[in-house]
């Protein structure tokens, strides 16, 4: 393979491994299966003693999330957007860097999550752990999901979700529903329930469904992404709000990746595997770049938010 060579997908009826970014107005890169190898590894994930650690966040970062979310807010109030996904990047040193070290405390964490390591020359090296399915499909039929909502988890799946953390997810089901049912049949949306990711805590909606004859990947992967989830509502206004004022480029952070058209050995018909790419990190020599985000609505307390991304990030900085 020329490993210097980028390939980008063209309508999402090839097939490789795909890292799409953020802004679906990009092309999404494909490592093409013809130019691919496959090597299956079994990795013992006993070895690592899971340390408690301390992080201090960092005051100026604090303020200028706060000055963000609150400017949200404020847009949201007036121009009518129900909901508007808004992020920012924390530089972390990394002492000792050891990848494969770093993979394996990820995948002894986070044990439910979409667990990679990508690496391209031209684009350099991501890893992340994602809860997030974007669209898994075979013979037409697919699952996705709502995935919203933030709590820390403190022993216990069980507890009592408010309206903020309730309606901002029930916005993600609305939409996927509305976007789905002109080009699907047999949609089904599952009960809500509470998940665990890392020492996380979201409300999830499993969707599934049927994708019509005249309906192609490329038209359910653009009826998806970007959800409310990752973006906003409405989705236009909501991304352009993103695109003109965080304080950063997203690039692949909230966009997905996966498997797309593999054939299996057990089945004929290629299938898709595709996960937003959220709970993620780029790495440039010793110094890692933490992508963090929480869906802002209305009714969202700006201090309330910073500490729902200083929660997040320490689920990466644990790892490192
Ligand atoms: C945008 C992120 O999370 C999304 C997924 C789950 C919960 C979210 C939230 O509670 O705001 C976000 O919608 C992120 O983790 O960076």
């Amino acid at each position: 393979m020329n490993v210097e060579r980028l390939f980008y997908t063209d309508d999402f009826s090839e097939s490789g491994f795909v890292f799409a970014p953020f802004d679906n107005q990009q092309k999404s890169i494909l490592f093409p299966l013809e130019t691919s190898d496959f090597i299956t590894e079994n990795i013992s994930l006993d070895a690592f003693i899971d340390e408690e650690k301390t992080f201090f966040a960092d005051e100026a970062a604090k303020e200028t999330h706060i000055k963000l979310v609150e400017k949200t807010i404020e847009e949201i109030k007036k121009n009518d957007l129900k909901k508007v996904v808004v992020s920012r990047t924390e530089q972390v040193k990394i002492d000792d860097f050891n990848l494969v070290v770093i993979y394996q405390k990820l995948l002894q964490n986070y044990k439910n999550a979409f667990v990679y390591v990508w690496f391209h020359p031209k684009i350099g090296l991501w890893l992340g752990a994602t809860p997030e399915t974007l669209l898994e499909i075979k013979d037409s039929v697919f699952t996705t999901m709502s995935l919203a909502g933030t709590q820390l988890y403190k022993d216990t799946e069980n507890i009592v979700w408010k309206s903020k953390e309730l309606n901002e997810q029930q916005l993600v089901t609305d939409f996927i529903e509305s976007q789905l049912s002109g080009i699907s049949s047999n949609l089904k949306i599952d009960k809500t329930e509470t998940v665990k990711a890392g020492s996380l805590l979201h409300l999830k909606t499993k969707v599934t469904g049927v994708l019509n004859e005249k309906s192609s990947l490329k038209t359910l992967v653009s009826a998806l992404h970007p959800t409310p989830a990752v973006c906003g509502m409405p989705r236009e206004k909501s991304k352009k709000f993103i695109l003109e004022n965080e304080n950063y480029k997203r690039s692949f952070y909230t966009g997905f990746l996966g498997e797309l058209n593999l054939q299996s050995s057990t089945f004929k018909t290629p299938s898709s595997s595709l996960f937003v790419n959220l709970r993620c990190m780029s790495i440039n020599k010793n110094n890692a770049s933490i992508f963090i985000g929480g869906g802002i609505t209305k009714d969202s307390n700006a201090a309330k938010e910073w500490e729902e991304t200083v929660s997040k990030s320490n689920v990466m900085k644990r790892v490192l």
